[in-house]
C-alpha cells in the first residue's frame, strides 16, 4: 500500500512540483508579550509559500503544519487540541508501527543495543514517515508530528554523533534520504517548534512511562535538545524549509493550553497566506 500510494504520488504530484529551491533567507520577529517567535523565510523570497502548495487546476489550497520538538515535549496534547477544530486533520507519529511490526519492536531493540538497531528502526521510521508526508489530505490543513526531516537532522544524527551508528549505515540512510528530498515533494508551509528544556521532558518522560523509554538517560535529551536548537533556532546546521513559529513550551498544562489558543491565528493563518 505504502508503495502504491509513493508511485501515486511521484506519477501526480512531482510534474506540479519540480522546481524545489529552498533557500535560508531569515526573517525574525519577536513578540514578546506572546513569548514566542517566528524565524522564517522572506515571503518576497523566490521561494514564498504558495510555491510548496499542492495546487492543481483550481483545487483548494492545502496547508501543511509541522509539529516539532524533544521526546515527551508535548506535541501528542498540542496536537491533541488542534484536532478539536475543524477543517484540521492531525497526523500523530507511528509509533505504534515503531514499537510493532509484525510482532517485532524496533524502537525497544534500538533502545537497548542501537549500534545494532539503529539503521533498522530508523529506515523504518523514513519509511512510515515519508508514508504520512504523501497520504492524501482530507481537509485543508493538516498538522503532522515530526517529519521525515526532523527522522534525519536530528535521530539518525544523533546516533551518528554520538558513535553509535557506523558510518556506513548512516551512509546508507543519508542516501535514500537525499534521494527522497530530491525526488518527491514533501510539502510543508509551517513548523512549529515546542522549545523545552530537556529537564521539563525528562521529568514528562518518566510520567508517561513508555516502557522502551525507561533507559533513557536526561543526556540523551540534551543531545536531541541541542540538534533541535541548531536547526531551527540557530539555523546552522541543516536546511530549514519552512519559516519556524517557536512556542515555549515548559508551562503546565493549563497555561499551555492557553498558549495554543494565543497562537492558534498565527498557526492557522498559514492556509490564508
Ligand atoms: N504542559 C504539560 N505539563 C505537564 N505535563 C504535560 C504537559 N504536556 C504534556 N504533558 C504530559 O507529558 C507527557 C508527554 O507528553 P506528550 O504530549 O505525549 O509529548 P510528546 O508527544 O511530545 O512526546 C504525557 O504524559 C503528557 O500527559
Ligand atoms: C522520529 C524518531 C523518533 N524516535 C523515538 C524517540 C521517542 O522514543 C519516540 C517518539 O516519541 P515522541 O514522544 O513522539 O518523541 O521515537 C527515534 O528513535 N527516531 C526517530 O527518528
Amino acid at each position: 500500500m505504502i508503495v502504491n500510494s509513493l508511485k501515486k504520488f511521484c506519477r501526480v504530484v512531482l510534474p506540479l512540483c519540480s522546481h524545489k529551491s529552498l533557500s535560508t533567507n531569515v526573517l525574525i520577529r519577536q513578540t514578546p508579550a506572546m513569548e514566542t517567535h517566528f524565524i522564517g523565510h522572506s515571503r518576497s523570497s523566490s521561494t514564498s509559500l504558495t510555491h510548496r502548495k499542492l495546487v492543481r487546476n483550481g483545487e483548494e489550497k492545502k496547508s501543511v503544519i509541522w509539529l516539532e520538538g524533544n521526546i515527551a515535549s508535548g506535541k501528542t496534547t498540542c496536537l491533541e487540541y488542534f484536532s478539536k477544530t475543524s477543517d484540521i486533520e492531525v497526523l500523530t507519529e507511528p509509533v505504534s508501527k515503531w514499537r510493532n511490526v509484525k510482532g517485532c519492536n524496533p524502537l525497544g531493540l534500538m533502545y537497548q543495543d542501537p549500534t545494532r538497531w539503529g539503521l533498522t528502526l530508523q529506515t523504518y521510521v523514513q519509511l512510515t514517515m515519508l508514508d504520512r508526508h504523501v497520504s492524501p489530505m482530507s481537509q485543508p490543513i493538516r498538522m503532522l508530528e515530526r517529519s521525515i526531516y526532523s527522522a534525519k537532522y536530528i535521530f539518525v544524527e544523533n546516533l551518528f554523533k554520538s558513535g553509535k551508528m557506523p558510518e556506513v549505515d548512516f551512509a546508507v540512510l543519508s542516501e535514500w534520504f537525499e534521494w527522497i528530498i530530491k525526488n518527491i515533494a514533501i510539502p510543508v508551509d509551517l513548523i512549529v517548534y515546542l522549545q523545552t528544556s530537556p529537564q521539563t521532558c525528562y521529568e514528562r518522560l518518566k510520567q508517561r512511562c513508555r516502557e522502551e523509554e525507561k533507559v533513557i538517560p536526561l543526556e540523551y535529551l540534551e543531545s536531541i535538545h541541542n540538534l533541535y536548537e541548531d536547526w531551527l533556532i540557530h539555523q546552522k546546521s541543516f536546511e530549514v524549509p519552512a519559516p519556524v513559529l517557536v512556542i515555549p513550551a515548559d508551562h503546565d498544562l493549563k497555561k499551555m493550553l492557553h498558549k495554543y489558543e494565543e497562537n492558534r491565528e498565527k498557526i492557522l493563518k498559514v492556509h490564508c497566506s
